[in-house]
């Protein structure tokens, strides 16, 4: 990759799409070659010789994006939700067949809420009940948010390892659907408020105690270093890689 990386951002005209629009521009070792909004059209990609897009559009057009990114060999560093485990293994059996391209896909950007969910999962198998709280901005389009459905599963998966068994409920009758959605067994609640932006809270409780691990985006600003990581790091890292934490050194 030459000096100066070519950036293409798709979603130019969205919340965080007009953030990274300017992150990039204001980024010296970066150059923008394409903005895209809804409707325009994808070999525009091709033609400004972009060699990483920068995906953060909706759930309906990221998978489209980066199978049309990856066929033409141009990285993909994707914020946009709605990547499951069927869209992912998808994903890597194309990346199988062009074996120099890489593909972020990062359900939070900010360092902060990527640490989050690295806590929430170090701590799961340790303590007997675990709950997620997600809560956004109202015109958030889907729930619940991509980043406690990750935190869920990534739970799941360490109390599973750990042999944890379920978290405690006697709960028997809930036809409202209080106790929130039940995410590989992990109860996840989402909350829409007028003023928010991005917050997460994982409950850990065991016998006389609490363990809360909170996050809080007040700006989108907050989410613009990792995805200028995610842009310098993606050409170096061939294949999928699920989580801003796979280009940074944690130590663990
Ligand atoms: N990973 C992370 O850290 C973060 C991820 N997100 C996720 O990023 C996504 C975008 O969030 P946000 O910016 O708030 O949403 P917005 O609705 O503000 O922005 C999405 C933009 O994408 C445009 N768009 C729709 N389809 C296409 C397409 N095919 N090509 C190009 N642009 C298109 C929309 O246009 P139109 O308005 O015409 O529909 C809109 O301008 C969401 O999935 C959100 O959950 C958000 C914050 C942080
Ligand atoms: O839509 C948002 O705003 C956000 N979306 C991502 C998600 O669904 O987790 C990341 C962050 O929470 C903000």
């Amino acid at each position: 990759m030459s000096e100066t990386i070519r950036v293409a951002v798709l979603g130019r005209d969205g919340r965080m799409g007009s953030e990274a629009v300017r992150a990039v521009t204001d980024a010296a070792d970066m150059e923008l070659v394409a903005a895209l909004g809804r409707g325009d059209d994808l070999r525009e990609l091709v033609m400004s010789g972009a060699q990483v897009v920068v995906d953060l559009t909706v759930p309906a057009a990221t998978r489209e994006n980066v199978r049309f990114a990856v066929s033409h060999g141009i990285h993909a560093v994707v914020g946009t939700t709605g990547w499951d485990d069927a869209a992912l293994a998808q994903l890597r059996s194309q990346l199988a067949d062009s074996p120099g391209t890489g593909v972020l896909i990062a359900p939070n950007f900010a360092v902060g809420a990527v640490l989050a969910m690295k806590f929430s999962e170090l701590a799961a198998a340790f303590f007997d009940s675990v709950e997620i709280v997600e809560l956004h901005h109202p015109r958030k389009l889907d729930a619940p948010s991509g980043t406690a459905a990750r935190t869920a599963a990534l739970v799941a998966a360490a109390r599973e390892k750990a042999g944890v068994g379920a978290s405690p409920d006697a709960t028997e009758s809930d036809p409202l659907g209080a106790r929130g959605a039940d995410v590989a067994g992990v109860h996840v609640h989402s909350v829409r408020l007028q003023g928010l932006v991005a917050h997460q809270e994982t409950l850990l409780g065991g016998t006389g105690e609490q363990l809360s691990i909170r996050h809080d985006s007040f700006d989108r600003a907050s989410f613009m270093t990792g995805v200028l990581l995610g842009v310098r790091s993606v050409a170096g890292h061939p294949g999928l890689t699920h989580g801003l934490d796979g280009y940074m050194d944690l130590g663990l």
